[in-house]
């Protein structure tokens, strides 16, 4: 079950949404590609991936969704164009148009605002959208160069108990190899950490664009420094946004079907090194054991809503990431841990344990002021403790 909330919520990260990164939904285009023979009809059960693709302005992201929209993938995609709005309109069509003809529907959006209404009424557009007009089959979301990819995540992460048609397949960073630098580390006056490194931190797929532009030292330079923030992501290197299709779509990164795949992908991230003292780091560990849900729910909580996981210079650990397989006493099967921001999941996968006695927890966090020892501590006392209150 998805997971939200918390004391903090409605805290200064929120605001701070509000007011700078808060998109408006534009427009859309489709382009309508199938083959002759009518690759036959989507099973109408089928659940639509929606793919953010993200990353600095001038990045490469359209280039990218044009790069997909052309390639031969016998899909029916869907663009969605994700904006900062000029005027201060309070609706805002979402238009797609398929072979020639426009659709839209209408989104009314609360204080103009999209991500505090997308929730309830974008998906709910888009899927009205598909009753109108057939279903497509994948959904690209480009978000602004400036946008928090995190609560772009969080309005297409719904909770499957909710039935929706939509699935958040992955999140996608394009990074410029000429600037990209540049933007990563710049250091915000506030001591927020900056757009470009929340992109790269919240990336399942990290694309280091136009490499025409830069000599290899320079891209050694990128790649080592998206490597610190980001251990966990898929590094590729691109001119004009060209990647293999597969590297991209229907990656499963948020749904247990990756769970397989994932205990092996778990197994080669590194905990990383801090560039800056403040710097976003991947911290990665495993424990032996098992934890009741109670107590796992807690050790997320407290790290995700309540703030009070501290490292040792007492600031608060900041988590923007978090991926991991963990053992639920009583479960067989592995279960996959996610968490956006403090958004969470827990979910079983279909992989059973295979000796009970060698249950291994593995978790990866990104964010800031991370200290392996203490997380890996407290995820020790996690799966020793009986009970919270005992
Ligand atoms: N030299 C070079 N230019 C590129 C490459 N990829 C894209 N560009 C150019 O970079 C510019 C910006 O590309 P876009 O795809 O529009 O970038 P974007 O991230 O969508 O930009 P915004 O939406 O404005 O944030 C365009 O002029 C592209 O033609 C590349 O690999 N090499
Ligand atoms: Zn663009």
């Amino acid at each position: 079950m998805l997971r939200t909330g918390g004391p903090q919520d409605g805290g200064e990260e929120e605001e701070e949404e509000e007011e700078e990164d808060c998109p408006e939904l534009v427009p859309i285009v489709v382009q309508q590609q199938q083959t002759e023979e009518e690759e036959g009809k989507p099973d109408p059960c089928a659940k639509i991936p929606v793919t953010i693709i993200t990353g600095y302005l001038g990045a490469g992201k359209t280039t990218l969704l044009n790069y997909i929209l052309t390639e031969q993938h016998n899909k029916r995609i869907a663009v969605i164009l994700n904006e900062f709005g000029e005027g201060s309109a309070l609706e805002k069509s979402l238009a797609v148009s398929q072979g020639g003809e426009l659709f839209e529907e209408w989104l009314e959006l609360r204080n103009g605002c999209l991500c505090c209404s997308v929730k309830d009424n974008g998906l709910k557009a888009i899927e009205n959208l598909m009753q109108k007009k057939g279903k497509f089959d994948y959904i690209l979301l480009e978000t602004t160069g400036l946008a928090d990819p995190g609560a772009v995540a969080s309005m297409f992460w719904v909770d499957a108990e909710l039935g929706s048609d939509i699935y958040l397949d992955g999140i996608v960073s394009v990074v410029d190899s000429k600037y990209g630098l540049k933007h990563l580390m710049e250091e915000k006056a506030d001591g927020l950490i900056n757009e470009a490194v929340r992109q790269v931190a919240l990336a399942d797929i990290v694309i280091i664009n136009k490499t025409d532009l830069v000599a290899e030292e320079e891209l050694i330079k990128i790649r080592t420094l998206i490597r610190s923030i980001n251990g966990l992501g898929k590094i590729l290197e691109t001119q004009r946004s060209r990647v293999d299709l597969s590297n991209v779509l229907d990656l499963h990164s948020f749904d247990n079907l990756s769970g397989i795949s994932l205990q092996k992908k778990l197994q080669h991230v590194q905990t990383t090194q801090p560039h800056l003292d403040k710097s976003i780091v991947t911290v990665t560990f495993e424990v032996l054991g098992s934890a009741t849900e109670e107590n796992l729910n807690i050790f997320i909580q407290n790290l995700l809503w309540e703030k009070i996981v501290k490292n040792k210079a007492d600031s608060t650990m900041e988590v923007i990431r978090l991926k991991g397989l963990v053992s639920i006493k009583d479960k067989p099967h592995q279960v996959i841990v996610q968490g956006v921001h403090e958004l969470y999941d827990l979910e079983e996968t279909p992989v059973r344990w295979e000796d009970d006695t060698e249950r291994t927890n593995r978790l990866v966090l990104i964010g800031r002021n991370l200290d392996k020892e203490i997380l890996k501590h407290l995820f020790i006392d996690t799966v020793t403790k009986k009970k919270e209150s005992s």
